[in-house]
């Protein structure tokens, strides 16, 4: 069978290994290909592999042997998953690979900036020292509030470390979680944006990047946040209008924001329209690596063979996401 695996930087050599063992002709992809060169590869593939690179309906019309896509991580807003599923595509993600990975990372990010280690460390490198100014003055977890948007399973795992580790106040927004489920995962459930917004002292973006969500933060709900309140990011860019955070933050609205996704990826620090992020020292980068520690690629890489045995048997996928998308329409051909 022809396989094709999209994105190779992100380096995946059991997958790799195995589908060649396994007497399979594998293409790797870069990252950047283009659509055309997507088409052309994907001609006579039966599965492709994909973790960014789009996956439109013209190069699902360019593969029509293909069987099944695997998603190899969790975010599915690059296929486009209906035009998948009227062609008899199965399509599947690997969730919960990295529950607790990007729960850390964003609690990382989310520590980092309340005690304000990122500038602290900038001035130690150019200074050599600070003296405990006002301007240094950091703040404590305990006893703030911490809002989550999107309780699925990181929302949920960073609940847990923030609550039980640190007594923070939890609260959630998550229009597809009932109030039962948010406060067994200890989320004081929040069905309005905006009130909870006030309130929090921290915020952490973990919903899914779909047409209802995209831009879900934009200049109104930064305008409802605390002139102090932190924002974090380790879901998807688009969740947010970057124009409008940019703004917000050299304005003072908000006190600080961590960010790991952006809507345009890879981001180029000469050409991106937030450049002047990477000047603010209230503000922490991270590119897109949220999820990569040894342990989740180590899961990442054992589910995807799991998933591409499945498909390359014929037999029907195993869909271990709760996002409808995924549940609806996922016949294998
Ligand atoms: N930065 C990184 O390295 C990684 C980022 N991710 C991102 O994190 C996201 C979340 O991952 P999981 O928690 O595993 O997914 P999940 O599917 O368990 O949770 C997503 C949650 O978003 C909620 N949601 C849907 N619409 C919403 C809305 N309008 N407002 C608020 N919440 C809404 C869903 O109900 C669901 O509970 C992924 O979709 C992906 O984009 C995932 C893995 C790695
Ligand atoms: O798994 C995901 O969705 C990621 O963003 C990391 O690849």
């Amino acid at each position: 069978m022809k396989i094709v695996r999209c994105d190779r930087e992100l380096e995946t050599p059991l997958v790799d290994q195995t589908l060649r063992d396994w007497g399979h002709e594998l293409l790797l992809l870069p990252e950047d290909v283009s659509e055309d060169g997507l088409c052309a590869a994907a001609a006579d593939c039966e599965l492709l592999l994909m973790c960014y690179t789009p996956v439109s309906a013209r190069v699902l019309d360019a593969a029509p042997r293909l069987r099944g896509i695997v998603k190899y991580g969790v975010g599915i807003d690059a296929i486009d998953i209906p035009a998948a599923h009227a062609r008899g595509v199965a399509v599947v993600n690997i969730p919960g690979y990295a529950e607790e990975t990007v729960a850390e990372a964003a609690f990382a990010m989310l520590i980092a900036l309340a005690k304000k280690l990122p500038a602290l460390g900038r001035v130690m490198q150019s200074d050599g020292w600070a003296w405990p100014t006002e301007q240094w003055l950091a703040s404590d977890i305990a006893g703030k509030t911490l809002g989550i948007i999107g309780c699925g399973k990181i929302g949920a795992a960073l609940a847990r470390m923030a609550g039980a580790g640190f007594r923070a106040r939890i609260v959630g927004y998550d229009p597809h979680k009932s109030p039962e489920e948010m406060n067994s995962a200890g989320i004081e459930p929040y069905d309005d944006l905006h009130a909870m917004l006030t309130e929090c002292d921290f915020v952490s973006l973990h919903a899914v990047l779909c047409d209802t969500t995209r831009g879900l933060i934009g200049a109104a709900e930064l305008a409802a946040m605390k002139p102090t309140a932190v924002l974090v990011n380790t879901a998807r860019g688009a969740l947010v209008d970057e124009a409008a955070l940019l703004d917000a933050l050299r304005h003072g609205q908000i006190g600080g924001a961590g960010l790991d996704v952006f809507s345009q990826e890879p981001v180029d620090r000469q050409t991106h329209p937030l450049r002047e992020l990477y000047t603010m020292d209230n503000v922490m980068l991270l590119p897109h690596l949220a999820f990569y520690t040894a342990e989740a690629m180590r899961r990442l890489e054992l589910e995807t063979l799991d998933r591409c045995r499945e498909i390359i048997g014929g037999r029907p996928v195993t869909i271990l996401s709760n996002d409808p998308r995924l549940r609806m329409g996922a016949a294998t051909r």
